[in-house]
């Protein structure tokens, strides 16, 4: 039998209605996240990649049930959150936290480290003011945070030290899942390691399912067991990361690890660089939304939205010439339309 995914979405959408343009005309939408599914198994790490503005805080925002989506369904843990009240979401909401981009800004500036930890503590009630300063002391430990710093404020730390704050707050209350937007991206490339390996030594310790944002895929690589390439508001390629980073499929995944500095050798062969600016998702191109980048496009890229689909090599890509592509990456990509 196979098991249940902790999280699954099915067709979700979050469109944002921005009023008419400075020339009146109709009201405009922008398509941020546009028919997302996938699944996420207990206890594994998914990497969701693509460049800015491709709609990967707005699926986590979603996810983490900060915005409700426009379109489709989801299921955490058995149970819709969609659906679920104030109160009930605020339940719920011990089960899945977020750890954020940039660590100064989500921690309260007149507030003492203490303090900060405790009052996620508090909001849930989760025992008597002794028992709450004995398990931030706790927590302070578990996220290699000195005790002396928990009484100073936010100002006088460093990135890495407030992030693991935000880090603290995030499994404060034991949640089964963490999204995590850019964790490390606001941080001294130094420092980047030590919480990268932190997220993920406690993701093992606490079984921890993980959704891993990330514009970088050499980050991503370290991390992630699986990895959800997404473009324009939509995934473009999903599967193992170690399949992904070997032999991408999708055009757009090649051009992404044309970027990392040191792949994979065979990454890197056959890896195309972008051409073009990211098209505005209130005006994306027909068809394949990477068409108007693409050296592989064709007509019917433009009269057809590929499909994300199962391909040879146990991933799965949305375009229509995904089986044309070489899964050897040796091989060159002018045999595409030969
Ligand atoms: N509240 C909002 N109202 C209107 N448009 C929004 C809103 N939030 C995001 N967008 C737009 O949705 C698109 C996707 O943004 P999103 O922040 O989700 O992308 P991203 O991949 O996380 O990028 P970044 O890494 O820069 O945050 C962008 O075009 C952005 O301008």
């Amino acid at each position: 039998m196979t098991e249940t995914p902790f999280l699954s979405l099915r067709g979700i959408g979050k469109t944002y209605a921005l009023g008419r343009s400075h020339f009146g005309g109709p009201q405009r939408f922008l398509h941020a996240v546009d028919d997302v599914t996938l699944d996420v198994r207990r206890g594994e790490t998914l990497g969701l990649v693509g460049e800015s503005g491709c709609g990967k805080s707005s699926l986590a925002r979603v996810i983490m049930q900060l915005e409700r989506p426009t379109a489709g369904t989801m299921a955490m843990d058995g149970i819709d959150p969609t659906q679920l009240g104030r109160r009930a979401l605020k339940d719920a909401r011990r089960n899945f936290q977020m750890i954020f981009q940039d660590p100064y800004a989500s921690l309260n500036p007149r507030m003492k480290v203490r303090a900060i930890i405790a009052e996620v503590l508090r909001n849930y009630r989760t025992g008597s003011e002794d028992e709450i300063a004995a398990r931030v002391e706790e927590l302070a430990g578990q996220v290699g945070l000195g005790r002396h710093l928990l009484d100073r404020f936010p100002h006088e730390l460093s990135g890495g030290q407030c992030q693991r704050i935000g880090i603290a707050r995030a499994i404060a209350l034991k949640p089964r899942l963490i999204v995590a937007d850019e964790p490390v991206s606001a941080l001294d490339v130094s420092i980047q390691a030590q919480i990268l390996n932190l997220i993920v030594r406690l993701q093992a310790e606490m079984g921890l399912t993980l959704v891993f944002v990330s514009h970088d895929m050499s980050v991503v690589s370290h991390v992630a067991d699986r990895v959800a390439v997404m473009y324009l508001g939509r995934i473009v390629e999903m599967g193992e990361t170690d399949a992904i980073f070997n032999a991408p499929s999708h055009p757009y995944t090649r051009t992404l690890l044309a970027a990392v500095p040191s792949p994979t050798p065979a990454a890197r062969t056959g890896a195309l660089s972008l051409k073009g600016e990211l098209p505005s998702p209130l005006n994306p191109p027909s068809g394949c939304h990477f068409r108007t980048r693409c050296p592989y496009a064709t007509d019917r890229c433009a009269a057809e939205r590929p499909m994300l689909r199962p391909i040879q090599g146990g991933r799965q890509v949305a375009c229509h010439f995904a089986e044309a592509f070489p899964t050897n990456p040796t091989k060159s990509f002018e045999t595409v339309h030969a």
